[in-house]
Formats: C-alpha cells, sequence, structure tokens
C-alpha cells in the first residue's frame, strides 16, 4: 500500500533539525518541529526565525514549532534530530502517542556514552513499534538551510518505504540516496566527527597539509575495520555517509567537531572552548565510548584513542602526536 507523506515530525530544533525542517517544509505539507526551549518555539512562530541556532534564515510558514512532544504524534514520518546523548528521553516521551509503524529517521551523528549504543539501539528499545531509517552524509545545516545542492544516504530496511519517503522529501538540491545498512550509515557518521577533531588539532599545531591528508586516510581505515566487525557493509562506508562525510566533516573549519580540533592543535583548553560555543560538539562525547568499543571488540582504532585519551585529560596534544607518530610502520592493508 502506497504511504502519502503529508506531515512531518522534526526532534530538535537545533540547526539540523531547523534545517530539516527547512528543507521538509513545501505546499500541502506541514512539519511539526520540537523544540526544548520555549523561546525557540515562539521564534519560530512568530518572528519565523530560530535566533539561537540557525540565525538569519526566515523560516517557511509551513514549520510549526511547538515544546510539546505529543504534537508530533501524529506525523506520517519522524526526523529524530536531537543531540545524540537526549536522543534516548526525546523517543520514550512519543511513545505514548506514536502510531505503529510510523518511520523514525535517526538525523543525529554519535553513540550513547551511558550504553555505547548506536541510535539504531536507542530507538529499537524505546520505540520498538517504528520503522528505522537513518539519514547522514555530508551535510552542514547552513547549506541546506540556504537550499544549497546537498546529498546524503536516507538508509532503511524496507526499500520500497524507503523510495516512497525519498519521493516525497527531496527536492532538486536535497538528494538522498536509498540505502538498506542503517548500522554502516550511523557508523559513518559517529566516527567522523572523532577524526574531525583529529584533523583539527593536527591542522592547529601547524603540522601540514600532508599529514591531514594521512589522518583522514587512516582515519578512513579503521572507521570501516569497526563498521566491519559490527557486520556493515563496506560500500556503505565508500558512499556519502562514510567517506563523503569524513572528507567534509575534515576538511572545513564549518565543522564543528573540526574547529574544536583546531582550537585544542592551537593550545586552547578543552573547557574554556566547549564553555564558548552554543552548539553540540559530538565527537567529544563520542570518542571515549567509541574507544571502549573498539577497545572491547580488539579492533585497532589508533587515531580515535589518541582523540579520545587527549579528550578525556589523560595525555596532552603533543603526547598524542609523539604517540601516532611513533607507531610501528606496517603494511597498509592490515586489517586489525
Ligand atoms: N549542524 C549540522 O550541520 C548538522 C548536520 C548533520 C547532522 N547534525 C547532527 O544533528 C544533531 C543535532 O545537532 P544540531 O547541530 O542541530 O544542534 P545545535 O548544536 O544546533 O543545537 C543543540 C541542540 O541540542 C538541544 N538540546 C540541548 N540540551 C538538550 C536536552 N537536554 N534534551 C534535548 N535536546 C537538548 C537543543 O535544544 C538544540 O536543539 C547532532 O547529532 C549533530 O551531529 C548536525
Ligand atoms: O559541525 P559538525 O562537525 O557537527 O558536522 C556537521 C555535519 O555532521 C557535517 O556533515
Amino acid at each position: 500500500m502506497t504511504k502519502h507523506f503529508k506531515t512531518f515530525g522534526v526532534i530538535g530544533a537545533g540547526a539540523w533539525g531547523t534545517a530539516i525542517a527547512q528543507m521538509l517544509a513545501r505546499e500541502g505539507q506541514t512539519v511539526h518541529l520540537w523544540a526544548l526551549e520555549p523561546e525557540v518555539a515562539d521564534a519560530i512562530n512568530t518572528a519565523r526565525e530560530n535566533t539561537l541556532f540557525l540565525k538569519g534564515v526566515p523560516l517557511k510558514p509551513e514549520i510549526r514549532a511547538t515544546n510539546r512532544l505529543e504534537d508530533l504524534g501524529t506525523a506520517d514520518a519522524i526526523f529524530a534530530v536531537a543531540p545524540a546523548q537526549h536522543t534516548r528521553v526525546t523517543l520514550r516521551a512519543l511513545r505514548a502517542s506514536l502510531r505503529p509503524g510510523t518511520p523514525v529517521v535517526l538525523c543525529s551523528k554519535g553513540i550513547e556514552l551511558a550504553t555505547g549504543e548506536f541510535m539504531t539501539q536507542v530507538l529499537k528499545d524505546e520505540l520498538p513499534e517504528a520503522v528505522p531509517a537513518v539519514m547522514s552524509g555530508p551535510s552542514f545545516a547552513i547549506d541546506v538551510a540556504r537550499g544549497l545542492p546537498t546529498a546524503v544516504t536516507l538508509a532503511m530496511e524496507d526499500a520500497a518505504l524507503g523510495t516512497e519517503l525519498i519521493q516525497a522529501i527531496s527536492t532538486p538540491t536535497f538528494r538522498p540516496y536509498l540505502g538498506t545498512d542503517l548500522l554502516g550509515a550511523e557508523i559513518g557518521g559517529a566516527v567522523k566527527n572523532v577524526l574531525a577533531i583529529a584533523c583539527g588539532i593536527a591542522l592547529g599545531k601547524g603540522l601540514g597539509r600532508s599529514a591531514h591528508a594521512a589522518l583522514i586516510a587512516r582515519g578512513y581505515a579503521e572507521m570501516t575495520r569497526l563498521a566491519l566487525a559490527l557486520g556493515a557493509e563496506a560500500e556503505t562506508l565508500t558512499g556519502l555517509s562514510g567517506l563523503g562525510d569524513l572528507v567534509l566533516t575534515c576538511s572545513s573549519e564549518t565543522s564543528r567537531n573540526m574547529s574544536l580540533g583546531l582550537a585544542l592543535g592551537k593550545g586552547e583548553a578543552l573547557g574554556d572552548i566547549l564553555a564558548a560555543r552554543n552548539a553540540v560538539t559530538e565527537g567529544v562525547a563520542t570518542a571515549p565510548v567509541l574507544r571502549r568499543l573498539a577497545r572491547a571488540r580488539g579492533i585497532e582504532m589508533p587515531i580515535s584513542e589518541a582523540v579520545a585519551a587527549v579528550i578525556e585529560g589523560e595525555i596532552s596534544v603533543d603526547e598524542a602526536i609523539t604517540a601516532l607518530l611513533m607507531r610501528p610502520v606496517k603494511a597498509e592493508a592490515v586489517k586489525s
């Protein structure tokens, strides 16, 4: 049976949730956007601007902001865009109102620190009757909100339903490509944030573009090792949600993860960097849990290990660089 997607719910009115709501909003469709902060919902509904998280973008009239998660319960599809560490609690709050079989598209990029779970597992725990999907790829919120061309992976097990959803949400400038490997898509999105911190550190330290390129390539190798060990498909990692997002995030100062690394490399303290920004930097929470996961499975992820050690205050940036450079040289294609 054909599913008609007319009403959407977006959980989280940060930069990305707001950009997704803007992309979804078009004539004849309604988008309910849940904001944690009353002033954000108010500004979107009255001034039609998200003055806290996405300043300067006039928002479409189809977007209705709310502070009540239950207002999203009747949507034909939900986009879950709260930061990874807050995803569980927001999904749980929807349990009483969401219709069974509603697609929930996970858009946050991270691993839950307390449990080590990826977002698909969190969704399964909290809303077992939802249809899971993952949307991930190289996409800065400001680019999508301004209508600049963007392509992402949208992974859903039911390819027919995924195709219908993509037809309902795609525009000439927002192009989701269908996949069925949810795990691969979410691993790419979570791991690239940690690797972007490493790339930022290297550039902030003045190690040069050769070192930067080496970090991207060796980072891609460790991301792929983890993905294959956890049962994801290699093709997913070569796509938009893997290599595509890794390249974007590791190469642009627009990335919060990359810019945090840059500041660390220049000698700023982690606490000061975080205190000065009003934006989530997912790699900071993901790095320690990623290290835990890799160690538990015996997967070698030296770059992520080094980032975790710096974030946890176990070693300095200089010690992390020395540790990486002192690693024994070995064959490039070694798998573990
Ligand atoms: N910004 C981007 O360009 C972009 C692009 C793709 C994916 N993402 C991912 O989207 C997710 C959200 O990032 P963002 O950039 O929209 O956030 P943001 O940094 O713009 O805003 C922070 C968000 O966190 C929310 N928040 C803070 N405390 C909370 C709590 N206790 N419970 C629920 N929500 C809380 C705020 O309400 C706000 O929506 C992240 O996982 C990020 O990796 C971001
Ligand atoms: O700003 P970042 O580092 O959270 O990255 C944003 C997006 O994930 C890029 O695809």
